[in-house]
């Protein structure tokens, strides 16, 4: 552990000043795509207008022979793209690869300037955070970069899970943490075979009414990931950093992706992968409060005074707790609100109404 007195020093000469904040940019979704797979590289200027976060992928579902096309694509598009307000990651290998150590050199090199944060995976302890936190401080040096790197780790390891607050604590430049179901469930030996999501077996049941167990027992489906989630969502929060729900890998079933992404928001998550072109829709939507709950917070806020107190708002109670509540949706609908006229004029519409 470094001395809290040291925690924002450079670890390398000449490398920038760490960060003290994180920044908050919209990053609801947050866009895979294959740099080295011709169609989808040519898709990534338009995908660049409406996503929060493009991100070039090196590591899973990138096939070994294609790695280094797949970084050299990278580098070219980072070179050629005006990315506007978009932010552009990437997803380097894991730290046991052969290609990771190409990955970073030749990525803070060529493209560090046009990166804003790199997608560690397989993240099982602090000791990952702290190999790249020096490396990258390194390779910033060298390559004269004035702005720091960010680091998001991925948490698909029993070991990650287990050391998730000390990951998130590692280094000033730890941006977030994304849940990554797959790897997780086959490091925790789970018997899913699916990218993300429930599992119908997964349940509970109603007791029995009389003596047939079978008649009238209702189950329902539980949520695999709560428990992760939440856990991401605390060790993401005391950290001042932010939590992200992974992949939904059934991208035909766009109504389950969108429950799972609800879920993940209403615990606390910023965002969530998309895959496929057809689930940028479905981030922007969830992770975006809904105009009735924003003119909802507003109101409470309004009729809330100095925060302090209790009142009844249609008869709910509301006081100092659920005003804060109220503040967390306006910050970030004022956050999304500013660079998306659309929503603006949407939040201030349902605000109207309210008041009328
Ligand atoms: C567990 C994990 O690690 S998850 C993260 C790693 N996985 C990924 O990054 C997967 C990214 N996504 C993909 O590889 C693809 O979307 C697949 C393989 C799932 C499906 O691809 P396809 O079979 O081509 O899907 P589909 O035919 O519906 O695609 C329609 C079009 O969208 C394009 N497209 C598909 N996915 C993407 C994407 N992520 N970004 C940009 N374009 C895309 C296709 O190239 C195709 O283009 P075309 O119309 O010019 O032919
Ligand atoms: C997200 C990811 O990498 C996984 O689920 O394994
Ligand atoms: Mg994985």
């Amino acid at each position: 552990m470094r001395s809290p007195k040291d925690f924002f020093a450079p670890l390398a000469v000449g490398a920038p000043q760490p960060p003290r904040q994180i920044p908050v940019r919209p990053s609801r979704m947050i866009h895979f795509f294959d740099p080295g797979n011709e169609k989808m590289a040519a898709k990534v200027p338009d995908i660049a207008k409406k996503t929060d976060v493009l991100l070039g992928n090196l590591e899973d579902a990138v096939r070994a022979d294609r790695k280094e096309a797949a970084r050299a694509g990278l580098v070219s598009i980072a070179k050629a793209t005006d990315f506007g307000r978009t932010q552009l990651w990437t997803r380097v290998n894991s730290l046991d690869s052969p290609w990771v150590l190409d990955d970073l050199i030749t990525l803070v090199t060529e493209i560090g300037d046009k990166l804003d944060v790199i997608m560690v995976p397989k993240v099982e302890g602090a000791q990952d955070i702290h190999y790249v936190d020096r490396l990258l401080a390194q390779l910033e040096a060298r390559a004269g970069l004035t702005k720091p790197l960010l680091v998001h780790a991925i948490l698909e390891t029993a070991s990650g899970v287990a050391n998730v607050e000390e990951i998130a604590g590692a280094s000033p430049r730890m941006q977030g943490i994304s849940l990554g179901p797959a790897d997780l469930a086959a490091s925790r030996r789970m018997k899913t075979t699916r990218v993300g999501g429930g599992h119908p077996g997964y349940l509970v049941r109603t007791d029995p009414v009389g003596d047939d167990l079978n008649e009238g027992r209702t189950t329902y489906q539980q949520d695999l990931w709560h428990y992760t989630v939440a856990r991401m969502v605390d060790a993401c929060a005391m950290n001042g950093i932010l939590p992200y729900y992974g992949p939904f890998g059934d991208i035909r079933d766009v109504v389950a992706c969108e429950d799972q992404f609800r879920n993940a928001f209403l615990l606390g998550c910023v965002g969530a992968w998309s895959l496929h072109p057809v689930q940028i829709d479905i981030a922007k939507k969830v992770f975006s409060p809904s105009p009735a709950d924003v003119a909802w917070a507003r109101r409470v806020i309004a009729e809330m005074g100095d925060g302090t107190g209790a009142v009844m708002i249609d008869g709910k109670m509301q006081d100092d707790a659920s005003v804060k509540q109220c503040r967390v949706v306006v910050e970030l609908a004022d956050e999304l609100a500013a660079t998306d006229p659309e929503l603006a004029a949407a939040y201030d519409a349902a605000t109207k109404e309210t008041q009328s």
